[in-house]
């Protein structure tokens, strides 16, 4: 992005453009980067909804690929000047073996940098998780922390611990030289949970309890805190980083920031609430139906079951004992980082991004029937 010739036409690429968060970051791109002049959306699995946004201004091409291939990444990165690197797989419900999970999140990641190397690509944000840092295991919360509050992120399930190992590879990677001489600069978002219109567990948990007559029982005490951040935030986090990253490089660089935004401190269940009871749906119960006990052994047969069954079926319920675990830990972000560094401020209300969901919801209901 060295001259101002080129500054005004700009290619990004972004990998798992795609997805839930990179529908919603290529769409925000093409909203609000007025230099953008090509977006290069790689995925594994291209959406059809791509097709509509090619008549526009922008060239959109649509890229077909697998980061775990570093000589397709390479290609689809050639020329670019900033990369978005969202790809991921995101599993916590043991669908996946933790060997796809490392390949496709750590060495797709590394494939990435080294794509930034070879090819002169300069500036690399990447979509990080909250879960780099916790909850752990043991329970401990997070309460209202940032990105200094120290915390004993002990990794032993494989996607977080994926999610840590390529953060670490992103930031070590801030500073070195690519193709042409120039220095690399690189970032991280941690996003908490995100929901908002496209939310696959929003939409099963919908469905649930549908299926259950249009309740759902409550599991976790609403005591516990669960960070929460609106989809569109998120998008709009990573356009604003993506655009700062070339000026700001020297207090960007190598930095980590957590996605934020005016959502309210709630229990996961309580949250999904907010849009799911204008929905129809009830929540059952002011504390947890079934004692602690009987959920974690609940989980640990669903993990037994889950290893009984992997030769014949895959058995994959949202409870695991990890699951459980995340569910039942307070972990909460407070924090001005990115509005201090980069001048972030949310794009959409709380009130905003409720309605959004609330609409997307009611229109699942509508095509339920
Ligand atoms: N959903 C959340 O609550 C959340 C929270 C924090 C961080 N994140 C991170 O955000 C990113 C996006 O998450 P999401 O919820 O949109 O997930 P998603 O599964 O909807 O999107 C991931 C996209 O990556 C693509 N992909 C997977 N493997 C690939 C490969 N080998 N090569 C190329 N593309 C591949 C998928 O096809 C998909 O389109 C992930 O990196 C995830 O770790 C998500
Ligand atoms: C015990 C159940 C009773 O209703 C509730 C289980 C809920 C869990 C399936 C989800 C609770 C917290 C979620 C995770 C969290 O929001 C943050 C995440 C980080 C992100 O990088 C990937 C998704 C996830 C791990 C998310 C997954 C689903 C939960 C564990």
């Amino acid at each position: 992005m060295a001259n101002s010739a080129q500054a005004q036409k700009l290619v990004y690429l972004v990998t798992g453009g795609c997805g839930f968060l990179g529908e919603h970051v290529v769409r925000m791109l093409l909203q609000q980067e007025p230099r953008l002049h090509e977006l290069r959306i790689f995925d594994l699995h291209l959406g059809p909804w791509l097709e509509e946004l090619k008549t526009g201004p922008v060239q959109v091409t649509a890229i077909q690929g697998d980061v775990t291939q570093a000589h397709e990444v390479a290609a689809a990165m050639a020329g670019a000047h900033v990369v978005i690197h969202i790809a991921g797989l995101v599993d916590v419900f043991g669908r996946a073996s933790p060997k796809t999970i490392h390949e496709v999140n750590v060495q797709g990641t590394q494939n990435v940098i080294e794509a930034c190397v070879q090819t002169g690509t300069q500036f690399l944000v990447y979509t990080s998780s909250m879960e780099v840092v916790g909850p752990n295991i043991k329970g401990h919360p997070f309460y209202r922390g940032n990105e200094d509050t120290p915390y004993e992120a002990a990794h032993k399930h494989p996607y977080p611990r994926s999610k840590a190992l390529a953060e670490r590879l992103v930031l070590e990677a801030n500073g070195r030289k690519v193709q042409g001489g120039l220095s690399l600069v690189t970032c991280a978002l941690r996003p908490t949970g995100i929901y908002g219109e496209g939310h696959q567990i929003m939409r099963d948990f919908y469905h649930q309890g549908l299926r259950l007559g249009g309740r759902l029982f409550r599991a976790i005490p609403t005591s516990v805190e669960h960070g929460r951040v609106y989809v569109g935030n998120v998008a709009w986090m990573h356009v604003l980083v993506a655009r700062e990253l070339e000026p700001r490089a020297a207090l960007m660089g190598g930095q980590v920031y957590f996605c934020y935004d005016k959502s309210p401190y709630k229990s996961y269940e309580d949250f999904n609430m907010e849009f799911l009871g204008p929905c129809g749906l009830r929540l059952v119960g002011t504390r947890p139906l079934l004692p602690y006990w009987l959920l974690v052994l609940l989980a640990t047969l669903n993990a037994l079951l889950q290893w009984l069954l992997r030769p014949l079926l895959l058995y994959a319920p949202l409870l695991n004992p990890y699951t459980l675990a995340v569910a039942n830990t307070t972990f909460t972000v407070s924090t001005n980082k990115a509005q201090r560094h980069f001048g972030y401020e949310p794009l959409f209300s709380w009130e905003d991004s409720r309605t959004r969901t609330i609409r997307w919801v009611q229109a699942l209901e509508s095509s339920a029937r």
